[in-house]
């Protein structure tokens, strides 16, 4: 199966901080991969690599097929709104906005039109037990709801690949299982691929593959449990 999103020998550092030194990672259509490893080892590093966020010094990001890490930073914007969805741990929904157009924000940013982008984000917030929920700003919700419209929102443009940061960092296990059942369930209906940065082995168990990141380098599972 060929990558849809990879890192190819990817150097980046944060002043004298090295994060990555040579990582390498792809992930296929529709595949969940979970990035373990370590406080500090790369692991958001990586994702914001992949999804065009930062830019490594050496090395490649491909989508597709196409190599996106020299792309300007518009570009790349454009290619974040139309490709990719994320879903962080905190502070992720616009206190000033209600949930729906919180929900909505992707498509309204894409110049979608108000009433269509809304009817869309309630048809979400259905699907993913918030209903109700569309008129109350983000301070209203519970960690689990929020979570739940950061799921809606992440996944409403239908992008190709997600990008998870600790989705469930902040939430009780019950709590968390319960949004990474919805986030994979979506992704699996919609064949959208998802890189799944966590800490919890529970959560990480929802992938099909699990790699583990240490000192900015990207090792198979298999490898580590090795011992190699
Ligand atoms: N904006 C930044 N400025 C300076 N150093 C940074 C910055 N972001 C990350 N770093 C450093 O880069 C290294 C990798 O950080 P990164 O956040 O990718 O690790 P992580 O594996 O995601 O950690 P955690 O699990 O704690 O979130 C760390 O040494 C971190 O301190």
């Amino acid at each position: 199966m060929s990558a849809l999103i990879e890192a190819r020998d990817a150097v980046l550092s944060f002043g004298a901080t090295p994060a990555l030194r040579g990582a390498s990672f792809e992930a296929g259509p529709g595949e969940i991969v979970a990035v373990m490893g370590p406080s500090g080892s790369g692991k958001s590093t990586l994702l914001h690599c992949l999804a065009g966020i930062l830019t490594p010094e050496k090395g490649e990001i491909r989508f597709d097929g196409q190599r996106i890490d020299g792309l300007d930073e518009q570009a790349r914007s454009t290619l974040r709104r139309q490709h990719f969805g994320f879903v962080f741990q905190f502070g992720q929904l616009v206190p000033e906005l209600t949930v729906e157009e919180n929900v909505a924000l992707p498509l309204l940013l894409g110049g979608i039109r108000r009433a269509g982008a809304l009817r869309q984000a309630c048809g979400w917030l259905e699907r993913l037990g918030l209903e109700g929920t569309q008129g109350r700003r983000s301070g209203e919700l519970s960690g689990g709801q929020a979570q739940r419209v950061a799921l809606a929102r992440g996944m409403i443009n239908r992008p190709r690949v997600l990008f998870a940061d600790e989705p469930t960092g902040s939430l009780d296990s019950l709590t968390g299982e319960q949004v990474m059942d919805l986030m994979v369930a979506a992704a699996r209906e919609q064949g959208t691929t998802v890189v799944l940065v966590t800490h919890e082995p529970r959560v990480a168990m929802y992938a099909d593959r699990e790699v583990i990141v240490r000192d900015g380098t990207v090792h198979a599972l298999t490898a580590e449990r090795s011992g190699s």
